[in-house]
């Protein structure tokens, strides 16, 4: 009798315990300062359900909610971090930081959404792989976060699955590489055709901008001079090898009118024919990495072996020490327009592969959890950008151009409840001592950052604060993402109405022609 008591739950006790299990997500941010990309205002949010529910002064919500007090300190909505590469099968190996240690991270760092890359081996079928990629987020993933898919070889079918995964599978971004030669590298007729099938589609092409056959020439060169250690790397594809590519790659996009996202951008000179060829009018965005915005690659002459290898990524870190610096100007001012982090972590008993010859060292550095205070530290703190550009530069245009906007990317009634409250005048010294990550060294190692994520809130729950993380394994969704971003194909469909190729009509030519002998 006294277990039966337990189990008559009267109605009225139900409705308590679903009002008490609602209360649970009902979240009040008191007093902060809402910041999105294009205006900042002093306003409460209220949370319900894993959506924002209300936006304004003084709210006054239904009983039971949790408050946060957000004095001084600013709403975002929760970074978007348009490039990783979570437990890549890569160079050998399988990058140390999967989908839960990767994501779980990027919540402590204030990123609530991330955006990864299925690639497929070359012959293999970008569906089955996308299966494949599916399985192994779905069950880890602790944010929300999207696919990229790259394209490593070329064929009709190929053609046909891109086709399928944008119709079906929520996919509208595909990656090409002009680097890593016989394993991913492409032709530029196979990526002509590759872009062709994009814009028909609806698809962003995005591009590993290097060109790996001058790499793959200089690095056996330098080998034989008995140059194996990482300057090797950087010195085989110094940063015109990626400026080639790049040119290369937007004159390709611009000849099929396709938009085009060049993923990683390295270089001072990349990024100026970047701005050269925007100037001229191409649809083409440039994504800086938190690598990129943060160090540069005179640590490749580091004596340490280790600390050198451990910023071998493609295409590398530069030499030249103003890079970072630029590219954040470039950043600041529109003419690169968002960031990611290709986030790619390996151990150093991984990096140690290429310990006898740097072509073997695993490409890939870390930055999914510093990406915000990097970008903050360098690029707000500094003066060179306000906190409006900060929330577009690493939230808010990566969710327009994938076309999630503005469920993503934007503090607004409707919008999900992924939101940072962050600190602008809090400091942290990053190092791997202290950082989530799963991987044994941090490439931003002792950097002091002004901004530092508070309270992270993602899916509407409190997943993160002060220092506690507070994450459920495999609790993230897929986000499908669908075709035609205005952002990014709203000329490119002008420009098919009112560029149309026409012949010219002539009287044909009947005077004498050369005989060359020829049957043709
Ligand atoms: C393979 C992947 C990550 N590694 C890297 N960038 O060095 C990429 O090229 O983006
Ligand atoms: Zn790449
Ligand atoms: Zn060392
Ligand atoms: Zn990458």
């Amino acid at each position: 009798p006294t277990i039966w008591k337990y189990y008559t739950l009267t109605s009225d006790s139900l409705s308590e315990l679903n009002h008490l299990w609602a209360q649970k997500d009902r979240i009040l941010i008191k007093g902060g300062i809402v910041v999105n990309d294009d205006d900042m205002i002093e306003a409460d949010v209220f949370i319900e359900s894993g959506l924002i529910k209300e936006v304004g002064k003084n709210l006054v919500v239904p009983g039971g909610a949790r408050v946060i007090d957000a004095q001084k300190k600013l709403v975002m909505p929760g970074g978007i971090d348009s490039h990783t590469h979570m437990q890549l099968p890569f160079m050998g190996t399988v990058a140390i930081d999967d989908f839960y240690s990767g994501t779980r991270a990027a919540l402590a760092g204030g990123t609530t959404m991330i955006i990864d890359f299925v690639i497929p081996k070359k012959g293999e079928s970008l569906l089955e792989a996308y299966e494949t990629w599916r399985n192994w987020a779905d069950e880890k993933v602790c944010c929300d976060y999207a696919f990229h898919v790259a394209v490593t070889w070329w064929n009709d079918e190929v053609g046909d699955e891109m086709e399928t995964l944008v119709r079906d599978k929520g996919i509208n971004s595909f990656k090409t590489f002009m680097a890593y030669k016989d394993v991913m590298m492409l032709s530029d007729e196979e990526i002509y055709h590759c872009y062709s099938k994009c814009k028909d589609i609806g698809a962003i092409a995005q591009v590993h901008a290097e060109n790996g056959s001058l790499i793959a020439e200089n690095a056996k060169k330098l080998i034989a001079l008995g140059i194996t250690g990482p300057e090797g790397h950087e010195l085989c594809r110094t940063e015109e090898v990626e400026t080639e590519a790049c040119v290369r790659a937007i004159t390709i996009a611009n000849q099929v009118n396709c938009p085009l996202y060049i993923v990683h951008v390295m270089s001072k000179s990349s990024a100026q024919a970047i701005c050269d060829a925007r100037r001229r009018g191409c649809v083409v965005v440039g994504e800086p990495i938190a690598a990129s915005l943060g160090t540069d690659g005179t640590t490749y002459w580091n004596k340490c072996w280790r600390h050198a290898a451990a910023h071998v990524m493609g295409p590398p870190l530069r030499p030249d020490p103003t890079t970072p610096g630029y590219l954040m100007d470039l950043l600041a001012n529109g003419d690169l327009q968002l960031t990611g982090t290709d986030n790619c972590t390996f151990n150093a008993d991984q990096k140690a592969l290429g310990k006898n010859d740097f072509r073997k060292i695993p490409n890939g550095v870390n930055g999914v959890e510093d990406r915000m205070s990097v970008i903050w530290e360098k690029g707000v703190a500094s003066g060179k950008m306000d906190p409006c550009r900060f929330v577009a530069v690493t939230s808010t245009t990566a969710a327009k151009i994938f076309n999630i906007y503005p469920r993503k990317g934007r503090i607004a009634v409707g919008s999900d409840a992924d939101v940072i409250v962050w600190d602008p005048e809090a400091t942290r010294v990053i190092s791997a001592k202290t950082h989530h990550q799963a991987v044994d060294f941090n490439i931003f190692e002792g950097m002091e950052c002004h901004g530092v994520t508070e309270v992270t809130i993602c899916q509407g729950k409190v997943v993160y604060e002060r220092g506690e993380l507070n994450v459920v394994r495999g609790s993230g969704r897929f986000i499908p993402t669908p075709p035609y971003a205005s952002y990014m194909y709203d000329q490119i469909i002008k420009r098919d109405e009112t560029r149309k190729l026409v012949k010219v009509e002539r009287e044909p030519y009947n005077g004498p022609v050369v005989n060359t002998g020829s049957s043709e």
